[in-house]
């Protein structure tokens, strides 16, 4: 089975992959799949630096083509925030339930009309040979004032996407995959992947 290394240690985002790459026959693996420990540091101030900073790293370090992701929620009622410091909104220890009771009580007492917000997702792909190239994709909703779902992961329980007229965590991987920030940039991606492994000789 063709194999596609996720530069991520999330495993929520790695389901969203599985879901979207499921179908077309890769098997998705993610660092924690690997027996070194692999913690790239975060230091850009956009989702796009960050995106290729791990996957510029990862591929360079284990010398094959892989993918990354860098994505957050950015909320215009916080002037954007969380934004790329979505991860650790509340503290380095990238804790999701955290992340979201801190939204929440920031947005205390907001009206609906002044909750909007959006996902944002880039992807870079980098390999040895290759120029790294990024896609973006991204997701328009709303916060909402308490938690509603299980699926998912990170903030999904407190997104109302308008369009399923339901929150992130109340959706299908499917579902999800056909309205998120990550089914857009991967579907982008998709058109551009034979390209990308003929450029490697058939790695994969
Ligand atoms: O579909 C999503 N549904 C809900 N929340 C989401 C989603 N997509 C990103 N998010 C949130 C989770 C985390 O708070 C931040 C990503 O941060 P980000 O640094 O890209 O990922 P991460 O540190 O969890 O894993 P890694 O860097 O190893 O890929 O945005
Ligand atoms: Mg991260």
């Amino acid at each position: 089975m063709k194999k596609i290394l996720i530069a991520t240690n999330n495993k929520g985002k790695a389901k969203d992959f599985e879901s979207l790459f499921g179908p077309y026959g890769f098997e998705v693996q993610t660092l924690n799949d690997l027996e070194q420990d692999i913690d790239v540091e975060e230091t850009g101030v956009t989702f796009e630096e960050n995106a290729v900073l791990k996957a510029e790293t990862v591929s360079k370090l284990l010398g094959i083509m892989v993918i990354a992701d860098d994505s957050g929620l950015e909320i215009d009622k916080l002037q954007g925030a969380p934004g790329v410091y979505s991860a650790r909104y509340a503290g380095e220890a990238k804790n999701d339930e955290a992340n979201i009771d801190k939204v929440l009580s920031e947005l205390q007492g907001v009206p609906e009309e002044e909750r909007a917000a959006r996902f944002r997702c880039v992807l870079a792909v980098a390999g040895p040979g290759i120029e790294t190239v990024t896609f973006s994709g991204s997701c328009e909703g709303t916060i909402l004032e308490e938690r509603r779902g299980s699926n998912g992961f990170g903030y999904d329980p407190i997104f109302y996407s308008p369009e399923k007229g339901r929150a992130m965590a109340e959706l299908s991987p499917q579902e999800k995959g056909q309205i998120s920030h990550r089914g857009a940039a991967l579907r982008q991606l998709e058109a551009r992947l034979p390209q990308l492994l003929d450029a490697l000789g058939g790695q994969q």
